[in-house]
C-alpha cells in the first residue's frame, strides 16, 4: 500500500502543507478542496508544485451531494461533475472522490443511486478517469459502507469503485467482515483515521477529534486485517480533521503521520502473519524491561548542591567515569548518571534547561533491534562522542531534544556500568528506595499525541485513556503509557505524559521556566514509605506539606483507622486504593527549575494516585512563586 496524506491534516498555506508533507517522506498526497480554493494560483500551478516536490496527487476531494437528486436537479449535478473532471485533469490526477450526499433533497432508492453512478462512470470513462464512492457516517441515505458497496456493485461500471474510510466505518461500529468480500480492484482508495472514544455525534467527532493511527481507541487492527484479506495494494491515505493538528507544526504532524502508517502496516503484517504490500521490514516492538539509568546534566556550580540532595535521598556515588566528568550514583535498583561535561550533548542541554534530566536509558531485550526499529519508524538517531574502549550506546532523540538510550543485558552493553565507570567503593546511606516507579514528562498540549505515538510505535506498550487533572491554574491532560509491567524481566516502564492548554498550570509553567518540554518528576518506589520519608526528613529533604483538610476527608471516605491517618498526616503522605490494593505517595518540594521527586509505595495498586493529583498540584502552587494574572481591561 502506498502511504499518502490529505492536505487537511496539517496547518499552514497549501504551499507550506505540501512542503511539510514532502519533507516527511510522502510521495502521494490528497488535496482537500478548501485548500485548493484558497490557493491564489491555478490548479496547473499546484500540479507543478507537487511535481517539483515529488508528490503524486491522488485526488482532490470531496465531490459532495451528487447522488439521488430529483429529476429537475439531476442535470445540474452532472454539469458540476464535468467541471470537477476538468479540475482533476488540470491537476493531473484521475480519481473523482464522491462522498455520500447529505442534501435534504436527495431521494433514496438503491437502484436510482446506482443509475446515477453508472452514468457518472460512463462520463468518467470517456476521459480516462475513475470514480470512488465513500459513505459518510452522517450521509442522508447512505451511511454504511455496505450500502455504498451494493450501489457500486449495481452500477456495474469498470470506472466506479468504493472508497473505505476507517473513521466512518468504525465510528458507527459496523461489522468489518464484509470488507474482506470486496474485490480488491473495486477499492479505489482507503482513508485512515483513528479517534478517541467519545460520546458525540459522528459529524462533530469526525471534524474535530480524528487522530493518527495508534493515537486513538478505534479498532484499526480489525479494519486492517479485513483490508489485508482483500489483497488491496493501493493508496492508504491519512485524513485527519483535528483541532490540535491545525494548531500544531505541519512538519511534525506530517512526520508523525508517516510514522503512524509505517507502524500500522508493520502491525498489520504481524497480525495477519504474512507480508503486507508496502510494509517495511523491521524488528518487532519489544517490552521495556526497566529504566536502566536516568541521566542528569548539572553545571559545575550547581553540582555540589545536587549531590547533597542525592545523598539526602539515600544515594551513593558508586562510580566515576573513566574519561569524562560524569559520575554514577546508585540506590537499590536505581541508577543516576550525573553529567557535568564542559562540552557535548549534556552540556548544551544544561545551558538551555539548567539542572535537568537530559537522557533516559531503557533496558530492552535487544538494544540493536530497538534502534533498528526506531530508524525504520523515522525516529532520529543520535551519535555522541565516544572515548577509547567506551561503549557506543544506541540512542534516539526524544522529548524536548533529550535522548532515549537503549541498553540490554544480552550484549556487551549490559556491562555499561563496569565498562565506563570505575568503582569508588562508596556505600549508600540507604533510604529504602528500591526502583524507578514512574517518570512524568511535561509538554505542550499540541505535542502530546506526538510522544504518545513515539513511545507506542517503538515499544510494546499499553495506554490508559487520557485523564483531565484539575490544577489551580487550569486543566492538565494526563496520559499514561506502560510497558513490560508483567514483571518477567525487571520493573518495566511507567510513563506519564502531561500537557496543558492553560499557561497558568504548574505543568505549563514548568515548560516556560524550563524553556521546553522535559522530565518534570521522577517517582521512586519503596517498600516502607513511612520509614523512607522519616529518613529523608532526618536528612533535611523538604517534603511537600499537605493540608489538614485532606486527612479529615480521608477519615470520612476511607476505612483507614485514625492512627493510620495520623501517621500519614505527620509525614505528609497521601493515600489511594483500587481493587488491587493500597497506594501511598509523598512528594519532595520542587527544586529550582521545577523538578521534583515522588516516593511511592504500591501494595498491589495499579494507578498513579489521580485522586490526589489536584491536592498535590494545589499544594505545589501554594509554594510556587506567585504569577500575575492580567487584570481585565475596561475600555
Ligand atoms: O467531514 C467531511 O465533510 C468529510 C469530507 C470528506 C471526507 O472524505 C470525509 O471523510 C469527511
Ligand atoms: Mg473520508
Amino acid at each position: 500500500m502506498t502511504p499518502s496524506i490529505a492536505t487537511v491534516c496539517v496547518s499552514g498555506t497549501l504551499q507550506e502543507k505540501l512542503e511539510a508533507i514532502a519533507a516527511a517522506g510522502f510521495t502521494a498526497v490528497e488535496i482537500f478542496e478548501n485548500d485548493l480554493i484558497a490557493f491564489p494560483g491555478s490548479p496547473t500551478e499546484v500540479r507543478r508544485i507537487c511535481a517539483d516536490l515529488g508528490l503524486t496527487i491522488v485526488t482532490c476531494q470531496p465531490f459532495r451531494d451528487f447522488e439521488g437528486m430529483p429529476e429537475g436537479r439531476r442535470q445540474r449535478v452532472f454539469d458540476r461533475a464535468e467541471r470537477k473532471f476538468d479540475l482533476l485533469q488540470e491537476l493531473g490526477t484521475d480519481l473523482l472522490f464522491v462522498c455520500s450526499s447529505v442534501s435534504p433533497e436527495a431521494l433514496p432508492g438503491i437502484d436510482r443511486l446506482a443509475a446515477d453512478f453508472a452514468e457518472l462512470g460512463e462520463r468518467a470513462g470517456r476521459r480516462g478517469l475513475r470514480v470512488g464512492y465513500e459513505a459518510l457516517a452522517w450521509g442522508r441515505h447512505v451511511f454504511d459502507y455496505r450500502d455504498a458497496w451494493e450501489i457500486v456493485r449495481r452500477a456495474n461500471r469498470p470506472e466506479v469503485g468504493i472508497i473505505l474510510d476507517s473513521f466512518h466505518i468504525l465510528a458507527r461500529g459496523l461489522d468489518l467482515a464484509a470488507i474482506g468480500t470486496i474485490p480488491r480492484d473495486k477499492i479505489e482508495m482507503v482513508q485512515m483515521a483513528d479517534a478517541p472514544l467519545l460520546q458525540m455525534d459522528p459529524l462533530s467527532w469526525s471534524r474535530h477529534w480524528r487522530c493518527l493511527p495508534g493515537q486513538g481507541d478505534l479498532d484499526l487492527s480489525g479494519f486492517m486485517r479485513a483490508l489485508a484479506a482483500t489483497g488491496y495494494d493501493g493508496v492508504l491515505s491519512l485524513e485527519i480533521f483535528n483541532d490540535r493538528f491545525r494548531a500544531g507544526s505541519a512538519r511534525s504532524v506530517a512526520l508523525d503521520g508517516h510514522r503512524s502508517l509505517i507502524w500500522l502496516l508493520d502491525e498489520t503484517a504481524r497480525q495477519v502473519g504474512k507480508p503486507v504490500p508496502g510494509a517495511v521490514s523491521m524488528p518487532p516492538p519489544a517490552p521495556v524491561e526497566a529504566v536502566e539509568f536516568i541521566e542528569f546534566t548539572v553545571s559545575e556550580a550547581e553540582r555540589p548542591g545536587f549531590e547533597r540532595l542525592l545523598r539526602a535521598l539515600g544515594f551513593a556515588r558508586t562510580g566515576a567515569h573513566r574519561s569524562k566528568d560524569v559520575d554514577l550514583w546508585r540506590q537499590g535498583d536505581i541508577r543516576i548518571v550525573l553529567n557535568s561535561e564542559a562540552d557535548g550533548f549534556a552540556h548544551s542541554y544544561q545551558i538551555t534547561h539548567g539542572t535537568s534530566v537530559c537522557a533516559l536509558a531503557l533496558r530492552v531485550p535487544d538494544a540493536q533491534a530497538a534502534i533498528a526499529r526506531a530508524k525504520a519508524l523515522l525516529d532520529v538517531p543520535h551519535a555522541g562522542a565516544i572515548g577509547p574502549d567506551e561503549l557506543d550506546i544506541p540512542a534516539v532523540r526524544g522529548l524536548g531534544g533529550s535522548l532515549l538510550y537503549f541498553l540490554d543485558k544480552a550484549s556487551a552493553l549490559g556491562r555499561w556500568a563496569e565498562v565506563d565507570f570505575e568503582a569508588t567503593g562508596e556505600a549508600s546511606d540507604n533510604a529504602g528506595l528500591t526502583g524507578v516507579d514512574h517518570v512524568s514528562q511535561s509538554m505542550q498540549y499540541e505535542e502530546m499525541l506526538t510522544w504518545l505515538l513515539f513511545y507506542s510505535s517503538l515499544f510494546e506498550t499499553r495506554k490508559t485513556p487520557s485523564q483531565a487533572v484539575l490544577d489551580p491554574g487550569g486543566v492538565v491532560q494526563s496520559q499514561v503509557i506502560e510497558s513490560g509491567l508483567d514483571g518477567r524481566n525487571g520493573h518495566g516502564l511507567r510513563l506519564i505524559l502531561n500537557g496543558s492548554q492553560s499557561h497558568r498550570t504548574l505543568s505549563a509553567r514548568f515548560i516556560t521556566d524550563f524553556f521546553g518540554s522535559g522530565v518534570q518528576h521522577i517517582a521512586f518506589a519503596t517498600d516502607d514509605i513511612a520509614a523512607t520519608v522519616k529518613r529523608l526528613v532526618a536528612n533535611g529533604v523538604a517534603m511537600l506539606p499537605i493540608p489538614e483538610n485532606y486527612y479529615d476527608d480521608l477519615e470520612a471516605r476511607s476505612d483507614l483507622t485514625a492512627q493510620e491517618i495520623d501517621a500519614m498526616k505527620a509525614l505528609n503522605i497521601l493515600h489511594d486504593s483500587d481493587a488491587g490494593g493500597a497506594f501511598r505517595q509523598a512528594y519532595t518540594q520542587t527544586l529550582d527549575g521545577g523538578l521534583f521527586f515522588e516516593i511511592v509505595q504500591r501494595d498491589g495498586y495499579a494507578g498513579y494516585g489521580a485522586a490526589n493529583a489536584g491536592i498535590r498540584l494545589t499544594a505545589q502552587s501554594r509554594l510556587a512563586r506567585p504569577i500575575s494574572v492580567p487584570a481585565p481591561s475596561h475600555g
